[in-house]
C-alpha cells in the first residue's frame, strides 16, 4: 500500500503511519532496525530500490530523507509505503525542500523508534565528517561509498580517515570482501612463508584497491604498491610475493565473475569472484552493528602506508592520443625480409654494445623465427660481427613452448637447428626459457624466467622502485612473428594475459595454437624495447596485418598492442603487405 502526502508536518506522517500499520496489520517494530538513507534526488530511485532488496533478507524499516530543493519556503512531501509495496517492512520518502534540507535530523527524529538501532547510509555524497552529522550522530554505524563520490574516490577515502570514528564503513571496502577472503585462505595454506612485497593492479584512482592494498599493509607488514591499470578496468589483480614464488590472483575481464589463483607449483585454480551489487553490499553491511575493527585498521593505519606506481602501459586507448607511429618495409619474399631484418639487427647489435656494453635481443619463434636465425647464423659466419661483440650479446624468446627440453616443438630447438649454434653467444647469454611438461610447473617456469629477466634489468629502469613488477632489460631489438589471428609472442585474441600490466611473463595454458602450454613475455615487457620489430610473411596473414596496422589496442588483435619505445616496424613480404 502506498500513501502519498504532499506539502505535509511530520506529524501528520506519524500519524498516518500508524493508522496504516493497523490497517495492513503492523510487523512486530519492537526491536527492528530503521535504515536511515541520506540522498539527492536524482539518486533517490536507485538507493531506495537497493535498500529495499537489501532489507528483504535483513527486514529494517526505511527512512529515506531526500534534499529534493535546498531553495525557497521550506516544505515536506512524504510517501508512506507498507506491506506489499514495502518488501519486508515499511519505507517513509521525505522529500524536503527550502529551508527544511537543513533540518534533516530534526525531521526525521519523530519518526524513530525507541531503543532501535539505526544505520545511516548515504548512496552518493556524504558529509565530510559523517560521525559528527547531524544524521550521524544518531546512528550506531555509518555506511558511505567513496566509489559514488563526486571527488576522487581516493580522496574522499582520506577524508573517511581523518575523521574515522568507529561505526563508520565504506560500500568500498564490503565490495572486496571476497578478495579478501581468497587471498587469506591461500596465505593459510602451505607454503607457509612470509609475504615480502605486494602489488594491487587497478584503475586509476580506485578506493576499493586503496583499501585492499591498505589491508595487506597493514595485516602483512610488508611494502605494498598500488600499479595502475587500464581505465574503467576496477580492481584487476593482487600479487603477493615470497621466496618461493608469487601467488597472482588475476579477475577474468570477460564479465564471467571469474579470476585464477596461480601459485608457484600449483595448478592455476579457476575461483568465483562475485563483484556484489549494491543491495548485496548494503545488506552485508545492514547486518552488523559492531565496529569493524578490521576496516578502521586498513584505513587508518594501512592506506597511508601504500605507494603508488605508473604502470608500463600507462594509459588507455583514446586517452592517449594519437596511434604511434609505425613504420612498414616490404620486401619480395620472406627471405629478403630475413636479410633485410638481420642487416639491421647486427647494426643494432654492434651500435648497443658499442654505447651501453651490451644487446639484449628477443627472438621469435614461428616460420620467420627460423627465417631470421638461418640469415643471422649466414651473416655471423660471414663475420658480420667481432667476437667481442658478440660476447656482450644476450638472446631472449618472446615466447616459449612449454615441453621438454630440445624437444622439437620448442623455439629455442628450432633456432637451434635453424643455426643459433653458429653464433659465437656466450652459453650464459642465451637465456631459455624454462623447460617441462608438467601443467602444474608451468606457474613456476614463467615465474623463474621473470626472475631471470629482473636479474638482467639494468639500473635506469630502477629496479628497486619496481619490485614486483616489470623488470626486463630494455631490450635493443623485439622480434615478433604475427599469426593468422594477429597473436604475438604467446599473447592471444581476447585472452587475458594480453592485459597484464605489472608482470613481465606470463604463464598461458589453453593456447589456441599447439602445443597448450606455453610461456610468454607480456606486453609491457615487450613494449619496454627500444625496438619492435614484427617480422611476418605469407598471403594467410595479410589480414591479421592490416587489420593489425589500422588498430590500436584492440583485444582482438595483439599484434596491435606492442610497440618500441623508439620505433615499432613492420617487416613484411608482398603477400602478407596490405595492398593499395
Ligand atoms: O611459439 C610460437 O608459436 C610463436 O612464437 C608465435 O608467436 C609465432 O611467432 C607466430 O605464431 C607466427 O608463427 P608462424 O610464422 O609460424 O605463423
Amino acid at each position: 500500500m502506498i500513501r502519498d502526502l504532499p506539502t505535509t508536518s511530520t506529524s501528520a506522517v506519524v500519524k498516518e503511519l500508524l493508522q496504516l500499520r493497523n490497517e495492513v496489520g503492523a510487523m512486530a517494530m519492537g526491536r527492528v532496525l530503521t535504515l536511515l538513507v541520506s540522498v539527492a534526488e536524482d539518486e533517490a530511485d536507485d538507493a531506495i530500490r537497493a535498500a529495499n532488496d537489501a532489507t528483504r533478507q535483513h527486514p529494517a524499516r526505511i527512512l529515506v530523507l531526500v534534499s529534493a530543493d535546498g531553495r525557497g519556503r521550506g516544505r515536506l512531501d512524504a510517501q508512506i509505503r507498507v506491506g506489499g509495496d514495502a518488501g519486508a517492512s515499511e519505507i517513509i520518502v521525505l522529500r524536503l525542500h527550502g529551508a527544511l534540507t537543513g533540518q534533516r535530523a530534526a525531521v526525521v527524529t519523530p519518526l524513530l523508534l525507541p531503543d532501535s538501532p539505526i544505520v545511516a547510509w548515504w548512496p552518493g555524497e556524504a558529509p565530510r565528517d559523517v560521525a559528527s552529522d547531524p544524521i550521524g550522530m544518531m546512528a550506531h554505524r555509518r555506511i558511505t561509498d567513496a566509489a559514488a563520490a563526486a571527488r576522487s574516490g581516493v580522496a574522499e577515502l582520506r577524508r573517511r580517515s581523518s575523521t574515522y570514528r568507529p561505526g563508520d564503513t565504506d560500500l568500498a571496502w564490503t565490495r572486496i570482501t571476497r578478495w579478501r577472503a581468497l587471498l587469506a585462505s591461500t596465505l593459510e595454506s602451505e607454503p607457509f612463508e612470509p609475504v615480502t612485497a605486494a602489488t594491487v593492479v587497478a584503475e586509476p584512482d580506485d578506493p576499493s584497491a586503496e583499501l585492499l592494498g591498505g589491508w595487506l599493509a597493514h595485516a602483512l607488514r610488508t611494502p605494498v604498491s598500488i600499479a595502475r591499470g587500464p581505465q574503467d578496468c576496477g580492481l584487476l589483480s593482487v600479487r603477493l610475493e615470497r621466496p618461493s614464488g608469487s601467488i597472482d590472483l588475476v579477475r577474468h575481464e570477460d564479465g564471467t565473475d571469474t579470476a585464477t589463483l596461480h601459485r608457484v607449483n600449483r595448478m592455476p585454480r579457476l575461483v568465483a569472484l562475485h563483484t556484489p551489487t549494491l543491495a548485496e553490499s548494503l545488506a552485508e553491511e545492514v547486518r552488523r552493528l559492531d565496529a569493524d575493527e578490521v576496516y578502521a585498521a586498513a584505513l587508518c593505519e594501512g592506506t597511508p602506508l601504500l605507494t603508488r606506481r605508473r604502470s608500463v602501459r600507462e594509459e588507455e586507448p583514446g586517452s592517449r592520443g594519437p596511434r604511434p607511429e609505425v613504420e612498414v618495409r616490404v620486401e619480395d619474399d620472406a627471405v629478403a625480409v630475413a636479410e633485410a631484418v638481420t642487416q639491421q639487427l647486427v647494426e643494432r647489435v654492434a651500435r648497443a654494445v658499442s654505447d651501453r656494453g651490451q644487446a639484449h635481443v628477443v627472438l621469435t619463434g614461428g616460420s620467420m623465427g627460423q627465417e631470421t636465425m638461418r640469415a643471422l647464423a649466414a651473416r655471423s659466419r660471414a663475420g658480420a660481427l667481432s667476437a667481442e661483440v658478440w660476447d656482450h650479446v644476450h638472446l631472449w624468446w618472446g615466447d616459449e613452448r612449454f615441453v621438454p627440453a630440445g624437444d622439437d616443438d620448442r623455439n629455442d630447438a628450432q633456432a637451434d637447428a635453424a643455426g643459433l649454434g653458429d653464433l659465437p653467444v656466450l652459453k650464459k647469454n642465451i637465456h631459455r626459457v624454462p623447460s617441462g611438461r608438467d601443467e602444474s610447473r608451468l606457474a613456476a617456469a614463467a615465474a623463474r624466467y621473470a626472475k631471470e629477466l629482473a636479474a638482467s634489468a639494468d639500473s635506469r629502469r630502477g629496479s628497486a622502485a619496481t619490485a614486483g613488477g616489470v623488470e626486463v632489460p630494455t631490450f635493443d631489438v623485439v622480434m615478433l612473428g604475427v599469426g593468422p589471428d594477429a597473436h604475438v609472442a604467446s599473447l592471444f585474441p581476447g585472452r587475458d594475459e594480453l592485459r597484464l600490466t605489472d608482470v613481465s611473463t606470463a604463464a598461458v595454458v589453453d593456447s589456441p595454437k599447439p602445443p597448450p602450454l606455453r610461456v610468454s613475455l607480456t606486453v609491457p615487457a615487450l613494449n619496454a624495447a627500444r625496438a619492435v620489430w614484427l617480422v611476418v610473411a605469407g598471403a594467410e596473414k595479410a589480414e591479421a596485418v592490416s587489420r593489425s596496422l589500422a588498430a590500436y589496442d584492440d583485444p582482438q588483435l595483439p599484434a596491435s598492442w606492442v610497440r618500441g619505445q623508439d620505433e615499432t616496424v613492420w617487416w613484411l613480404d608482398r603477400q602478407a603487405a596490405p595492398t593499395g
